[in-house]
Order: structure tokens, then C-alpha cells, then sequence
């Protein structure tokens, strides 16, 4: 399902959109040794994203690139330093805070990488999931009682483990308490921020299968965050490619490993091909460079194999490509016809402008 009704090129428009980034920045005073520099880190700049309701939305990137940061600005974690952020066109930043949270707590909910720190240690699997009823008031005391007993059953967790500790949990068993925790409120949106990655390798394919099953049986949108971009593909509708604070591309999951138009996504994607048909990835010179000093232009302009002296001139608007929901911001994009296999093989030597 695609949330882009109509891409004008530069800016997405969605019909109905449940969460709508406009223009978003988020810049952090720059630390050293425990202190604030005067630098400055620019973790998302001028992002512009519309989720729909029921899409999976994926969100790929090497570490540092802001995906977190998109994450908790969508589910007003985090407050945008500039731009808006609005749920079913409501400006959440322009609302009283009572009404915010409000808003927040019964439109989104957020799941952590490590669920060992995302749960409150002390505290009962009955009571962390009554937590959020109580503070936002939902129900008579039985009807909390019966919607945990409710939310156990959603994630598989059984009943016998409503009085554990976390502590006495396996990690899966935990990142089921944290899923069912955030759906206590019965959202629209989850954002699952790198659910997979603190466990062990037997039980990631289980959680991801519950989300799946989650996000079908309630119509959830989801905003899934991964280093495991194969994951990612497999289960988004849309993949978004972040580079350094930067959305560089949008494009339909279908279409992201050979049809890509960024070389970013193109090289990230060529990384871990599938088994069946490996490929010799496209290597990328050096590490992402500073987010308190990103370079002009075009932010991937040092590590791109096509850059130019253009690309360090201005950073690109977006241009939208053949396919509905596809559009991306390079001066020289891979064209839609090359294969990611014919680009290994075509590459001209890396020569940073
Ligand atoms: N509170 C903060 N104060 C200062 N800098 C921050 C803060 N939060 C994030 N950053 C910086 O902002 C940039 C983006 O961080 P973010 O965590 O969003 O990236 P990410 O793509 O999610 O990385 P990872 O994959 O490693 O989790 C990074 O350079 C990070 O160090």
C-alpha cells in the first residue's frame, strides 16, 4: 500500500495521512567529554515524510544517519528544533501539552531496540501494561484487568507470567511485553525502532512474524527502523533511505534492490544480497562523515562514485521516478534501467570531487 496519492516531484502529497512530517529538523547542542561544544549536530534536516494508515514504512541507513531521530519526531518523542509534525492534520507541537500527550498516547506507540532497559525492572508484566491505562485514565479498574489479560493473548505471552518480573523473562518474552505495552492504548501507529537486535537470532523471526500478524490483525501502521535492510525489504510497503540527517529516497519495498534511483540505496542495498543470486556489493570509501560538520550539497557527495563539482553546489530537490511513491533527491541517479549487478561491473573508479 502506498501513501503517496499523487508525487508532484518535490514534496509527496497523501490522501488522508495519519502522520505528516513537514519540513522537520532536529539539530543537538554537540557534547565532548560530558560537555556541550559550541557545535552543533544536525540529526534530521528538512525531512518531509506522510505515513498512511496501515502501511509499513521501512527506514534504512548506516548508523548516525538520523533514523532513530525520525522515529521519536514521528511519534512526538522528540520535538523537531524546526517544522511541524501532524497527526491526522492536527499540528502536535501547536497543542497544549495536556492535549499533546493525549494525542500521542492514544494515536502512536514506540518499541525499542534492548528490552531489557525499555522495561521498568521493578515492576509486574500486569502492572507495566496497566501502566499506560492508568495514566491516561481508560476504563474501570475490571476493564484494565480484562485488557491486559487481552494483551498477553495478542503477543502469545501466557497468563502465568502476569505477575513476573522482567528480570525473570527471556528476551523474547520481554520484547512481547514491551509490543503488547505499546499497544495498550490501541494505536494507529507503532514505530519499532531496531526491535530485533538485542536478540538472539532464534527468536527475531518470531517477533518480526508477530508484528506482521499485529499490524494485519489491527491495522496498524508501522514505521519499522533496521540495520537489516534484507528485513526491512521483506517487510515494508516503502523503504526510506536517510543519509546523514537527509531523506534521500522513497521508494516501494518491490522495487528498492534494482530499481533504486539514489546510489546510496543502490549501494546499501547490493551489501547483503539475496542468497540465491550474490552480487559483489558496491563498496562506499570511508566512514559517514560528521553530523556536526555534514559536507555541502549533496551530503553523500564524498562516497559517491558520480559526484561532481555540482553535487557540492546544492543539495537536490526531489525528483519523483516512473513508478507511484518512488522519488528521490540525486543530481545524477542511477538510471531506472541498470541493474545494481551491471552497476558493480560499470562503476568508474571512485573520485571524490
Ligand atoms: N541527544 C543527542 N545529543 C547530541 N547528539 C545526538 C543526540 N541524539 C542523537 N544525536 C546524534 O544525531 C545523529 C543521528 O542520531 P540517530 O540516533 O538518529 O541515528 P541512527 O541512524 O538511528 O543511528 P544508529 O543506527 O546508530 O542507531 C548522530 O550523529 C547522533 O550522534
Amino acid at each position: 500500500m502506498s501513501a503517496l496519492a499523487d508525487d508532484d516531484g518535490d514534496r509527496g502529497r497523501v490522501m488522508n495521512a495519519l502522520v505528516e512530517l513537514s519540513d522537520a529538523h532536529v539539530v543537538h547542542k554537540a557534547r565532548s567529554g560530558g560537555l556541550f561544544t559550541r557545535d552543533r549536530v544536525y540529526a534530521l534536516t528538512g525531512a518531509d515524510l506522510a505515513i498512511a494508515p496501515g502501511e509499513t514504512v521501512g527506514v534504512v541507513g548506516e548508523s548516525g544517519c538520523g533514523k532513530s531521530t525520525l522515529a521519536k519526531v514521528l511519534v512526538g518523542v522528540e520535538r523537531p528544533t524546526r517544522g511541524t509534525v501532524a497527526f491526522r492534520g492536527q499540528d502536535l507541537w501547536a497543542m497544549p501539552p495536556g492535549e499533546r500527550r493525549r494525542a500521542v498516547g492514544s494515536s502512536t506507540g514506540m518499541i525499542f531496540q534492548d528490552p531489557s532497559t525499555a522495561l521498568n525492572r521493578r515492576l509486574t508484566v500486569r502492572q507495566i501494561l496497566r501502566d499506560p491505562l492508568d495514566v491516561h485514565d481508560r476504563g474501570t479498574r475490571g476493564e484494565r484487568e480484562d485488557r491486559v489479560r487481552e494483551l498477553m493473548s495478542l503477543v502469545g505471552l501466557p497468563r502465568a507470567l502476569a505477575d513476573a518480573l522482567p528480570g525473570q523473562l527471556s528476551g523474547g518474552q520481554r520484547q512481547r511485553v514491551a509490543i503488547a505495552r505499546a499497544l495498550a492504548l490501541d494505536p494507529d501507529l507503532v514505530v519499532a525502532d531496531e526491535p530485533t537486535s538485542a536478540l538472539d537470532v532464534s527468536v527475531r523471526a518470531q517477533i518480526l512474524n508477530l508484528l506482521l500478524d499485529l499490524k494485519e490483525r489491527l491495522g496498524l501502521a508501522l514505521v519499522f527502523v533496521s540495520h537489516d535492510i534484507q528485513t526491512v525489504r521483506r517487510m515494508s510497503d516503502r523503504v526510506i533511505t536517510m543519509y546523514l540527517g537527509r531523506i534521500v529516497e522513497e521508494c516501494p519495498a518491490a522495487l528498492v534492490t534494482d530499481r533504486a534511483r539514489h546510489p546510496y540505496t543502490r549501494a546499501l542495498f547490493s551489501a547483503t544480497p539475496g542468497l540465491l543470486d550474490p552480487i559483489e556489493p558496491i563498496p562506499l570509501a570511508g566512514p559517514v562523515p560528521s553530523a556536526t560538520r555534514p559536507p555541502s550539497g549533496c551530503p553523500f557527495r564524498t562516497r559517491c562514485w558520480k559526484a561532481d563539482a555540482t553535487c557540492a553546489d546544492e543539495m537536490p530537490g526531489f525528483s519523483a521516478a516512473s513508478a507511484p511513491a518512488h522519488r528521490f533527491r540525486c543530481h545524477h541517479p542511477v538510471q531506472e534501467d541498470e541493474s545494481t549487478r551491471d552497476l558493480v561491473h560499470r562503476r568508474d573508479p571512485m573520485e571524490a570531487p
